[in-house]
């Protein structure tokens, strides 16, 4: 199933006191149903915060993150992990060393008290492009590629509807990360998954993101379609300047 999503004036203050800064102020977005939507932005401008916030990874934030109208807040962790999932940046980080494919993949299943666990580990496996074979592989024994792999596989065998996708691809090899954004562009096709992408690269929102939004020191500047970077027809002067720096790497390289 698809679900919408809705952020609502999300605001967040790290440390206390004289030490306190305020990374988000009140971030605002819409996501629709089944819709891929980018976060873009400066480094620091607090877009993995925002995945951090609507994951409940971090919840000490104000303001609201409905699913579906319902606020993440109100849903037990249960209900959340089965609506929810993040895939992160680093494939080596997110994978514990000693753990084998099959232990990462059952885990869920096991805390889920969820039946068919072979059935279901071989799906997500497969589901992901690799053999079934590589569940009793260990994370030393798979490429970058095959171990964001295993990580998507993760985020998908509790069957959620959104992916919170932070960088899934900037710690890649070039030719790798066009396959992981084809494999993810597939799963959205087949599934209806709504995802919400954070990176900095342009050229991954235009490959993927049907809308976007640009940050700027916590704030959203603009929110943009994706056909908005061809032409670059961003009004905020930063939106402007991002994508203007995009399109002449892009000339250049
Ligand atoms: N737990 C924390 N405690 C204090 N400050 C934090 C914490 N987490 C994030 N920040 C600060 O919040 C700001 C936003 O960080 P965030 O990681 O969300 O940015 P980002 O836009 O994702 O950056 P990048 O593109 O470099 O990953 C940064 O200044 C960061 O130092």
């Amino acid at each position: 199933m698809s679900v919408s999503v809705e952020v609502r004036d999300l605001s967040i203050t790290f440390g206390e006191g004289a030490t306190a800064v305020k990374v988000l102020p009140g971030v605002s977005f819409s996501v629709q149903p089944g819709e891929c939507f980018g976060l873009v932005g400066e480094s620091g401008s607090g877009k993995s915060t925002v995945l951090r916030c609507m994951s409940m990874l971090t919840d000490f934030w104000k303001g609201d993150v409905l699913i579906n109208g319902r606020s993440v807040r109100d849903m037990p962790l249960i209900e959340r992990c089965r609506t929810l999932q993040m895939v992160f940046q680093d494939p080596y980080g997110s994978l514990h060393p000693r753990q084998s494919v099959r232990t990462v993949l059952n885990e869920p299943l096991v805390i889920h008290k969820l039946g068919d666990r072979e059935e279901r580990m071989r799906r997500a496996i497969t589901d992901v492009g690799l053999p079934v074979s590589f569940l009793d592989r260990f994370p030393h024994q798979l490429s970058g590629g095959q171990r964001q792999r295993v990580a998507i596989a993760r985020a998908l065998i509790l069957e959620p509807s959104l992916l919170l996708l932070d960088e899934p691809t900037s710690a890649l090899d070039v030719s790798v990360q066009a396959e992981i954004l084809n494999l993810l562009q597939r799963l959205r096709e087949e599934r209806g998954f709504t995802y919400i992408m954070v990176t900095h690269d342009l050229a991954v929102v235009d490959h993927m993101c049907d809308r976007f939004a640009v940050m700027l020191r916590g704030e959203v500047t603009e929110i943009l379609p994706r056909d908005a970077i061809d032409k670059n027809r961003a009004t905020h002067p930063y939106a402007r300047q991002l994508i203007a720096a995009s399109l002449e790497y892009e000339g250049a390289a």
